[in-house]
């Protein structure tokens, strides 16, 4: 094994090489074993794993570069939590197909989109007739040959796109998808304008399982934005593009700038940071979707960083006048500088504003299109409450939850609570509280109204510069 001097993005790539492989009956030769062949292999990697061995003769597809065991530094810690070492045990369906080419099994199609590595094409199978999305990656950068491997480790869980195999010819990847044919979120942002509290919280909650399963993996993704989410058909969301992303041990510190400007969390500029940095950038999607613009904004790059590091930012009147108590209050747990502080994945999971819109209680309600529809149904004078922590706001927060959903909640009373669902509507509340934590008010929670937000609604969430990785 060695490390390859190449350091791109402040990670290392560990590559195995052929004639260190140890176990070489175990070594991947065909991309589409047998049945047989593959459940004869996949006991071979169990046992394999059993005895420990993992690490040391690893059963690699010769070639295969996989992700650094932590991201930033040349240590040969244990693999990072979670983390099932798919390495050499990389199921069939996903293995580099070193022999077969791509388009012996797949029709190419038209181009749908391009990335800073490749390109993304249609792809139709020519035995199902199925239509995936092909991801043509150019080898050389290392971020590429960490993107084909974390996509590896990832692919599986509903909310991460779905890698169906991975080809590879001299000079590239190509990586078959599921086809995610209902376009980027930012795309349906931009036409849609602000959502509504609840149909972003159903959204927020599953990219918060997405993020928290990535964590969980021991993978931070660092380039959360709404570019990066894709959407099926149905209109599940799907998180993609890991080009970025990198592996963390428990307690790592990673470092490198990257990510796109708008969301970059404050401690990547600073150069030392944690899974956290995914949490952030979810909060500047969230507060993008309440009230549809970034809140971070300049005009050079220098200044978007700048206010990044130091606006304070305003969750009081305006454009918040129209959003709860509760959303304010995950936003600014989610948007504090202080990482300590900053929420988990689980935490936010559990925040009461989260848990009000998506319970499953909830589930049996329309989903309201957008804000746009209902602003004036919501529109309540509503004071600012982002430190809501202690004993003396449990009512307030009750009364925001109350309040906040008045419109969803005007055809809840009509349609269901006359037929006597009034008791899942007191289940839900008090789950709610039960959710509060009792404490005093955190100073890093509460923002200072130093710089009005603006009063309008605008979405600057086009602005190319803002949203283009670095
Ligand atoms: N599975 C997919 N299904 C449908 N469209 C996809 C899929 N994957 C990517 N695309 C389209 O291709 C575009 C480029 O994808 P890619 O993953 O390269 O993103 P990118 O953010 O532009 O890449 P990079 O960060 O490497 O520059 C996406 O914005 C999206 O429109």
């Amino acid at each position: 094994m060695e490390y390859l001097g190449k350091k791109r993005k402040g990670a290392e790539v560990l590559v195995v090489r052929k004639k260190e492989l140890s176990l070489t009956s175990l070594e991947i030769s065909l991309s589409h074993l047998s049945l047989k062949d593959y459940s004869r292999r996949k006991r071979k990697c169990k046992e394999f794993i059993e005895k420990g061995d993992v690490g040391a003769g690893l059963n690699v597809v010769p070639g295969v570069v996989t992700a650094p065991p932590c991201g930033g530094s040349a240590c040969l810690d244990p693999p990072a939590r979670g983390l099932k070492r798919k390495i050499g045990c990389i199921d069939s369906a996903t293995q580099l197909g070193r022999k077969k080419k791509i388009d012996q099994e797949y029709e190419l199609g038209k181009v749908i989109g391009h990335g800073k590595f490749g390109y993304v094409m249609i792809c139709t199978s020519k035995v199902t007739g199925e239509q995936f999305a092909c991801k043509t990656l150019k080898k050389g950068e290392e971020t590429v040959h960490r993107e084909v491997e974390i996509m590896q480790h990832l692919s599986g869980h509903p909310g991460v796109v779905t890698l169906k195999a991975v080809y590879e010819d001299a000079e590239s990847f190509h990586l078959v998808m599921e086809l995610c044919s209902g376009g980027r979120l930012l795309d349906q942002m931009t036409n849609e304008g602000q959502y509504s509290e609840q149909r972003a919280a159903i959204l927020i909650k599953e990219l918060i399982l997405v993020i928290r399963y990535c964590h969980e993996m021991g993978v931070v993704h660092r380039d959360i934005k709404p570019e990066n989410i894709l959407l099926t058909s149905s209109g599940q969301m799907k998180l993609a593009d890991f080009g970025l992303a990198v592996r963390i041990v428990d307690g790592q510190s990673l470092t490198g700038v990257v990510g796109s400007p708008a969301y970059v969390a404050p401690e990547i500029l600073v150069g030392d940071y944690s899974e956290k940095v995914d949490i952030w950038s979810a909060g500047i999607l969230l507060h993008a979707l309440l009230v549809g613009f970034l809140p971070f904004q300049g005009d050079s790059l220098e200044n978007v960083f700048e206010a990044i590091k130091k606006d304070n930012l305003d969750f009081i009147g305006g454009v918040w006048e129209c959003v709860s108590p509760s959303a304010r209050d995950l936003l600014s747990c989610m948007l504090t500088r202080d990482v300590s502080n900053r929420f988990t994945a689980a935490e936010v999971l559990s925040h009461p504003w989260i848990l009000f819109y998506t319970e499953s209680t909830m589930k049996t309600h329309k989903i309201l299109p957008s804000r746009k529809k209902q602003v004036n149904m919501t529109s309540r004078q509503l004071t600012a409450n982002t430190g809501v922590e202690s004993e003396r706001n449990r009512s307030t927060i009750l009364n925001s939850l109350y309040d906040d959903s008045r419109p969803t909640f005007s055809s809840y009373t009509s349609e269901k609570m006359l037929e006597g669902e009034d008791s899942a509507l007191v289940d839900i509340l008090a789950v709610a509280i039960s959710h509060v934590r009792i404490s005093e008010p955190k100073r890093s929670r509460l923002w200072n109204p130093v710089r009005p937000m603006q009063a309008e609604c605008s979405s600057n969430m086009k602005a190319g510069s803002l949203c283009t990785a670095f």
